[in-house]
């Protein structure tokens, strides 16, 4: 199946290397587009089957599946300079750009559609990947489907829900980092030398995330197995209640919408 990708930065760049490691689509059916080369080489360094150029519309012409992953204010003028057929489907990585405003820049309104909103774990192939579909069929989301659980979990999900679950995951990425950041602060103030302290933590938070995926369980009942009665972990943990950290939290994510 072939597929474009337009923009090899962090999300274009990272969508070609999962693809390229993935089984669904053979990297020499992956052709990437981006205006610097040395982003393009690096890439071919990499993956030697992937093709590269610097010519969108090369990069479109027959490719079935069209990954647009450039910066959301540049969509409307790389999209627009496009010529695509009415068969291919257009997959767009953009925050905040609807399907209504995508459809304003193809000739054919009613193409196939998707929204893509991974995070930045994909390079990991650990994203979170969050996927929105218009006029697509079964068989088409599900390819989408299979395609980005390669990389992680991939969710299909209806498009008036994105914005909110892109602040969760997305976004919510960046928060998950913050809080090892800020872990790794109170590390060094009580002598764990910081590169110890990223990789503590950071398993930690690893833990955490596996306990839930991999369980029929719930924060509540992970909280209460560490939380002794009389024990050490409650008095932070109210500690956080007391500075308001589930509201900076909620808050954090709503600001994001
Ligand atoms: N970063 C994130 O966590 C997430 C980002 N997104 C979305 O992904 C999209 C890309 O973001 P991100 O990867 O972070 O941004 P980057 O800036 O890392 O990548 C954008 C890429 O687009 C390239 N580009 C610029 N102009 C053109 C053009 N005319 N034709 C082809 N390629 C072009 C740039 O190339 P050059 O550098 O050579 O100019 C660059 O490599 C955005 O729309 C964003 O909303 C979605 C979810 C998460
Ligand atoms: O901050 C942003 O706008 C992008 C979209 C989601 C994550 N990063």
């Amino acid at each position: 199946m072939k597929t474009a990708i337009i923009g090899a930065g962090n999300m274009g760049g990272s969508i070609a290397r999962g693809l390229a490691k993935g089984t669904i689509i053979p990297a020499n059916d992956i052709i990437v587009s981006n205006p610097t080369q040395s982003k393009l080489d690096v890439l071919k360094a990499e993956f030697p089957a992937l093709q590269t150029t610097r010519d969108n519309q090369e990069a479109v012409t027959g490719a079935e599946l069209i990954i647009l992953a450039v910066k959301p204010w540049l969509m409307k003028s790389v999209v627009s300079e496009l010529k695509l057929k009415s068969k291919q489907i257009l997959i767009s990585v953009a925050a905040g750009i609807p399907f209504e405003e995508l459809a304003h820049y193809v000739a054919d309104k009613e193409m196939t559609m998707f929204r893509l909103i991974p995070n930045t774990a994909i390079s990991e192939m650990e994203s979170m990947t969050l996927i929105s579909s218009r006029n697509a069929s079964k068989e088409q989301e599900q390819l989408l489907l299979d395609i980005f659980n390669q990389m992680g979990l991939a969710m299909l999900i209806p498009e008036e829900k994105i914005a909110a679950a892109t602040a969760m995951t997305s976004c919510g990425i960046a928060y998950v980092l913050k809080y090892i950041q800020a872990a790794m602060q109170a590390g060094i103030e009580m002598g764990i030398y910081p590169k110890d302290g990223m990789r503590m933590i950071a398993q930690s938070v690893k833990g955490a995330a596996e306990l839930i995926l991999n369980n029929d369980t719930h924060p509540s009942v992970e909280i209460d197995k560490v939380c002794t009665p009389g024990g050490i972990t409650i008095k932070g943990i109210n500690e956080l209640e007391h500075r308001g950290f589930s509201s900076a939290i909620i808050n954090a994510i709503k600001a994001s919408k």
